[in-house]
C-alpha cells in the first residue's frame, strides 16, 4: 500500500513556476530520500502533504485520505521533523514530551511507557539537561521523538542532517534506519551520501518535475555513467598500467594504486585493460565494473 500518494502537483508564486508537474507515491515502510537542489521545492511540497499550502493544482493523498488545505485531518497520520526543531528551552526532553503528548491527548500511563522507550531509541534517556543546552544533534533526536509520539504513519523530515557534523549526523541517520519498522519516512535532503546510507527509494525533483523517481539500487543502474575500476599491489604497476593503456590522468579519479574512470561503454574498455594486462604482464588485485554513486546520477541528472 503506498502512504503517500501525490498526483499532477503544481505551484506558481507570482511568476515563477515552483512545481510545474510533480506525482509521487510512497510505498509502505520505505525511507524516501526526496532530493533536490536548493530552491528546488522540497519544502513547498512538504507543506502541501501538511495541508499548510494549497497547489494550483494536483491532489495528496495521505493513508487514502484527500489532503484538503486548511485542514489538519490528515495530519494525524504524520510526523513532522522541521530543519531546526525548538523546543521549550527551560524543560528537558522528559518535560518537553510529556507536555506534547499532554497537548495531543495521550493518558498518563501509556504516556509514560512511550517517552521511556522514544527517549531510548533516541539516545536521551538519562539526559537531563534543558534542551535550551542541547546540541543541533540532540534536538533532531528530541525532535524525531516528539514525531513519533503519535505513532505516525508517515515520519517526514526536512534536511535533518544538513547541520550536524559527521558523529550527530551517523545518530540520526542510524535512528531513522531503526524506525523504518514502526513507519514510513520521507527524507528530503541535499546531502546525497546520507541517501545512499539509508534510502530504499529516491525521488529527484528538478526544474518543477520529478526526473528521476525509482528504487535506490535500480536508479543507479539505470541512471549514470557506470564506472571501471582497477586496483593492483603496488604503485608503480598502477602507473606502467596507465602509461600502457594510454590513460589520460585528468579523466580518471586515481589514488595511490588504483584507478577508476567512468564511461560510456566501461564493456569495450574493460575488455582493452585486460588486453593490455595480460600483454604486458601486470596482474591487478581487482577489476571490475562500477555502479555510479548517487552524487554522480544527481549531478548528471540535473545538468
Ligand atoms: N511563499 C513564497 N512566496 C514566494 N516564493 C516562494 C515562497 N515559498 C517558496 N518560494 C520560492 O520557491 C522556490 C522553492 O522553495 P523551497 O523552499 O520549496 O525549496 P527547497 O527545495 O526546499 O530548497 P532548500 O533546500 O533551499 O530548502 C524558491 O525559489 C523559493 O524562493
Amino acid at each position: 500500500m503506498n502512504i503517500l500518494e501525490a498526483e499532477g502537483l503544481k505551484k506558481q508564486f507570482g511568476s515563477h513556476k515552483v512545481l510545474e508537474d510533480v506525482s509521487m507515491y510512497v510505498p509502505e515502510h520505505c525511507i524516501y530520500g526526496f532530493l533536490g537542489k536548493n530552491g528546488a521545492g522540497k519544502t513547498t511540497t512538504m507543506k502541501m502533504i501538511l495541508g499548510l499550502l494549497k497547489p494550483d493544482e494536483g491532489s495528496i493523498r495521505v493513508m487514502q485520505e484527500t489532503v484538503e488545505y486548511g485542514e489538519t485531518k490528515t495530519n494525524r497520520y504524520i510526523g513532522y521533523l522541521p530543519d531546526v526543531p525548538e523546543f521549550y528551552s527551560y524543560m528537558n526532553a522528559e518535560e518537553y514530551l510529556q507536555f506534547c503528548g499532554r497537548i495531543s491527548g495521550m493518558s498518563g500511563g501509556q504516556l509514560k511507557k512511550k517517552i521511556k522507550e522514544l527517549l531510548e531509541m533516541t539516545g536521551l534517556a538519562g539526559v537531563k539537561k534543558r534542551t535550551g543546552q542541547f546540541s543541533r544533534g540532540m534536538k533532531q533526536r528530541l525532535g524525531i521523538a516528539q514525531a513519533l509520539l503519535n505513532d505516525p504513519k508517515l515520519l517526514i523530515c526536512d534536511e535533518p542532517t544538513s547541520a550536524l557534523d559527521p558523529v550527530g549526523r551517523k545518530e540520526i541517520l542510524d535512528i531513522m534506519a531503526a524506525v523504518r519498522e514502526r513507519t514510513t519516512v520521507i527524507f528530503s535532503t541535499h546531502v546525497l551520501s546520507d541517501v545512499e546510507r539509508i534510502c530504499d527509494r529516491v525521488a529527484i525533483l528538478n526544474e518543477g518535475r520529478i526526473i528521476i523517481e525509482g528504487e535506490l539500487e535500480q536508479v543507479r543502474e539505470t541512471h549514470g555513467t557506470r564506472g571501471l575500476l582497477a586496483e593492483f599491489l603496488e604503485e608503480e604497476n598502477l602507473v606502467r598500467f596507465l602509461k600502457k593503456a594510454g590513460l589520460e590522468k585528468n579523466k580518471a579519479e586515481i589514488t595511490e594504486r588504483q584507478i577508476t574512470i567512468y564511461e560510456e561503454h566501461p564493456e569495450r574498455e574493460i575488455m582493452r585493460w585486460m588486453e593490455v594486462m595480460q600483454e604486458e604482464e601486470i596482474c591487478p588485485i581487482r577489476l571490475e565494473m562500477i555502479q555510479p554513486s548517487l552524487e554522480k546520477v544527481f549531478m548528471e541528472a540535473i545538468q
